[in-house]
């Protein structure tokens, strides 16, 4: 039978109406519309044409609804095909798989054979997201049940609206509440960004930071401690196109085991006792953003595994639920230790490391790069003067810079800091002579507190060697100019010993050496002898 259309909208409608939860809501809208339109699922997308994520977050069938968040990242080809179909809101498919981006969607639930109709949610001319009925199988539509399911344009971009408004207050409700002290780091690392050095003693690493920070590989930032590894991951942050999402931080260090996967993953209401609530964990809350693991390398045996299932599957699961979550994250990890010897000492995971080491920069210890000591002498005493309100700018005392340029800051940067933090409160702003760099830094010895490391293994050796030559020959193993003519070897026995020694080669790792200049050849990790 038919319907009149202002009847079959008024009870669409109706149904929209019913309830609060867009899921919901979706379920009871199709139990109606298919007494009318065939269907046997329908579902609520949106799309992000800045990031060319498509997200599924509500689905019905005549059994079962759900609120989800399952995003797909469209290829190149759908992305076009959404752009070239503006003009055409609705869209009416014999299979599901004849539609480029309906197919890629549809991809993670199935149905591909199944007919469909597919709505843009579109108000005041913008994009609000896209509604999905599947069909049966061998059952097309008409242009009846087009001009019918057309009427639900409106009623479902406004509820559709709603529910994304709702989510994004709850989102910063969560960050408020249970993420405070991250949401306080963030805001601190993105006001205090200046990296003084930038164009001097950082210059390598900055150039580095910029060719890595567009693309979404992994960063690994090896250094001691308090050289500026942090300042550096938000740098990169700040330089891609994640900018605008979280940055958010792991101290994997200072984590309990006990608490490790809770605070990674999150976990559900009642999954352990005190689990009185759900909680979103840092993967999570890094969401369309970057995470920051810090002191990577003492996370327990078991976190890494976990880790790196989520490097590869990009998927998470909160202790006690049924489902796992995709996240889209990059992630930056750093450490002070020596990985690679951690690896032959059986206490990292090789596979892990070679996630991680697709991009590793080197931060230089301070002792390095002692030209960098004056402007960041300037830089800490003008932003700890302002903090102390001291009203003025306090110049050095005479000789005290060279004090400073002859000790050896086993501490880097941090400990210059603290240094400078010190001096100031001691002349209490009135007679700023930086005292205490006269009476109580003395030259020191040269300490190094990186770990010592021994003489490089012939593996060690030969896997730099390959990487310099990869990054000399723009990431071509084979070839004129090639690394394998570079190193003199077979390209096939190149490729061989690449696998067995974990040097990333291929189509994925080329773009990384290519935009790796000549110049940073030096920069990759060298083992100090
Ligand atoms: N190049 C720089 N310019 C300005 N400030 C810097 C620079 N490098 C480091 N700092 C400052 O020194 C302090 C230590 O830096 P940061 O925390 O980034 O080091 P880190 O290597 O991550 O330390 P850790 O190994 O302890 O985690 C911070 O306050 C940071 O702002």
């Amino acid at each position: 039978m038919n319907p009149d259309p202002n009847e079959f909208f008024k009870n669409t409608v109706l149904r929209i109406c019913s309830s609060l939860e867009v899921e919901k809501a979706l379920w009871h809208s199709l139990l109606y519309v298919r007494e009318h339109i065939p269907a046997s699922q329908m579902s609520l997308h949106l799309y992000n044409p800045v990031t060319g994520i498509a997200e599924t977050v509500a689905q019905a069938t005549p059994g079962k609804y759900g609120r989800l968040s399952v995003k797909t990242h469209l290829s190149e080809k759908a992305r076009r095909q959404v752009e070239a179909q503006r003009s055409q809101r609705l869209r009416r498919v014999n299979r599901v798989s004849d539609d480029p981006v309906a197919e890629e969607v549809s991809r993670y639930f199935g149905g591909a054979v199944q007919s469909a109709l597919i709505l843009d949610l579109v108000i005041e001319g913008r994009l609000i997201g896209v509604l999905t009925l599947h069909g049966e199988v061998g059952k097309t539509y008409t242009a009846r049940h087009e001009q019918l399911f057309r009427l639900l344009n409106e009623p479902f971009a406004v509820a559709l609206s709603n529910s994304m408004r709702q989510r994004e207050l709850n989102k910063l409700k969560e960050l408020l509440t249970d993420d405070n002290p991250y949401f306080q780091e963030n805001e601190e690392a993105f006001s205090e960004n200046e990296v003084v050095g930038a164009d001097y003693g950082l210059r390598g690493v900055m150039e580095m930071a910029r060719q890595v920070a567009p693309l979404e590989s992994p960063v690994l930032l090896l250094g001691e401690t308090g050289v500026g590894k942090e300042l550096i991951a938000s740098a990169v942050h700040r330089a891609s196109p994640r900018r605008n999402g979280p940055l958010i931080k792991v101290n994997c260090g200072a984590i309990p085991d006990t608490l490790i996967d809770s605070e990674l993953f999150g976990h559900e209401k009642g999954a352990f006792t005190g689990a009185s609530s759900m909680k979103r964990g840092r993967f999570e809350r890094a969401d369309e953003g970057t995470i920051f693991l810090d002191e990577v390398a003492e996370l327990s045996p078991e976190a890494q595994v976990r880790l790196l299932r989520v490097l590869q599957e990009k998927e998470i699961e909160r202790v006690g639920a049924a489902e796992t979550t995709h996240v889209d994250i990059r992630v930056i990890a750093a450490t002070h230790r020596n990985l690679d010897g951690l690896v032959s000492m059986g206490r990292f995971r090789q596979d892990l490391l070679f996630r991680l080491k697709v991009f590793p920069i080197v931060i230089p210890p301070l002792r390095d790069r002692k030209g960098d000591i004056p402007s960041l002498v300037q830089h800490f005493v003008r932003i700890k003067s302002l903090d102390m309100k001291l009203g003025t700018i306090p110049p050095l005392a005479p000789g005290a810079m060279d004090k400073l340029m002859d000790y050896s800051w086993p501490g880097n940067v941090r400990e210059l800091e603290n240094a400078v933090e010190r001096a100031l409160i001691l002349s209490g702003g009135k007679k700023p002579v930086f005292q205490e760099f006269d009476l109580g830094l003395k030259p020191g010895p040269k300490t190094k507190n990186v770990e010592s490391l021994s003489l490089p293994t012939m593996d060690q050796a030969m896997a730099d060697l390959m990487r310099k030559a990869l990054v000399l020959a723009k990431g071509r193993v084979e070839g004129k100019g090639g690394a394998a003519e570079i190193l003199g070897m077979h390209p096939m026995t190149l490729r061989n010993r690449m696998k067995k020694l974990g040097v990333p080669f291929g189509k994925k790792a080329r773009a990384v050496y290519k935009s790796s200049a000549p110049s940073t050849v030096l920069n990759w990790p060298q083992v100090k002898k």
